[in-house]
C-alpha cells in the first residue's frame, strides 16, 4: 500500500464539509470542494482560485494526483480549470488550489462546500535521458499527426 498522507487545513473540510472520498468502488476520482466562506460568483470568461481546505503530502515520488474538472460541471455550466488540469507534486505541501475557469456565456455561482473538480491518484516514472546519434528502427519511426489516415 503507498503512503498518502493528508493534512487538513481547514477545521470546516470533515466537520461542515465531508473529507474527500471515493463515490462508488469503481470511482477513480475524489471529488474536491470549495472552501469559502460565502458564494462566489465566476463572470463569464473569469478565472478564479478556489481553496480546497487540504493540503497533502504525497511523499512517494512514484505517484502523483491530477485535477480535473467534474463533467457535468464543464458540459452544463462551461465551468472548466483554468489550467485545464491541474499536476500535484509529490513533494507539494500547500493547500490544493482549483483553478475555476467559466468558459460559458453565464455567470456561474459557486457554493460553498460545492464539489468543483476532481483528484485522481496517478503512477509517474521519472526518465533520465541520453543522447545518442540515432534509434534503433521501429515500425512507426517519424510518422506521427495522422499518418496513418482516418479509416
Ligand atoms: O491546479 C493546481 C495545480 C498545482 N497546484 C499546486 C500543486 C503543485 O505541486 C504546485 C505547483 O504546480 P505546478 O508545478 O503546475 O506550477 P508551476 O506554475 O509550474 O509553478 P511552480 O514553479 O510552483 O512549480 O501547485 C494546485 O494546488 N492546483
Amino acid at each position: 500500500m503507498r503512503s498518502i498522507e493528508l493534512k487538513i487545513l481547514d477545521a470546516r473540510v470533515g466537520d461542515s464539509i465531508p473529507l474527500p472520498h471515493y463515490a462508488t468502488d469503481g470511482s477513480a476520482g475524489l471529488d474536491m470542494r470549495a472552501v469559502i466562506d460565502d458564494a462566489l460568483t465566476v463572470e463569464p470568461g473569469q478565472t478564479v482560485l478556489v481553496p480546497t481546505g487540504l493540503a497533502i503530502y504525497i511523499k512517494d515520488p512514484g505517484l502523483a494526483a491530477v485535477l480535473l474538472p467534474r463533467s457535468g460541471l464543464g458540459h452544463k455550466h462551461g465551468l472548466v480549470l483554468g489550467n485545464l488540469t491541474g499536476l500535484i507534486d509529490s513533494d507539494y505541501q500547500g493547500q490544493v488550489f482549483i483553478s475555476c475557469w467559466n468558459r460559458s456565456n453565464a455567470a456561474y455561482e459557486i457554493q460553498p462546500g460545492e464539489r468543483i473538480a476532481q483528484m485522481v491518484f496517478v503512477p509517474v516514472a521519472q526518465v533520465s535521458f541520453e543522447v545518442v546519434e540515432e534509434f534503433a528502427g521501429s515500425e512507426r519511426g517519424e510518422g506521427g499527426f495522422g499518418h496513418s489516415g482516418t479509416g
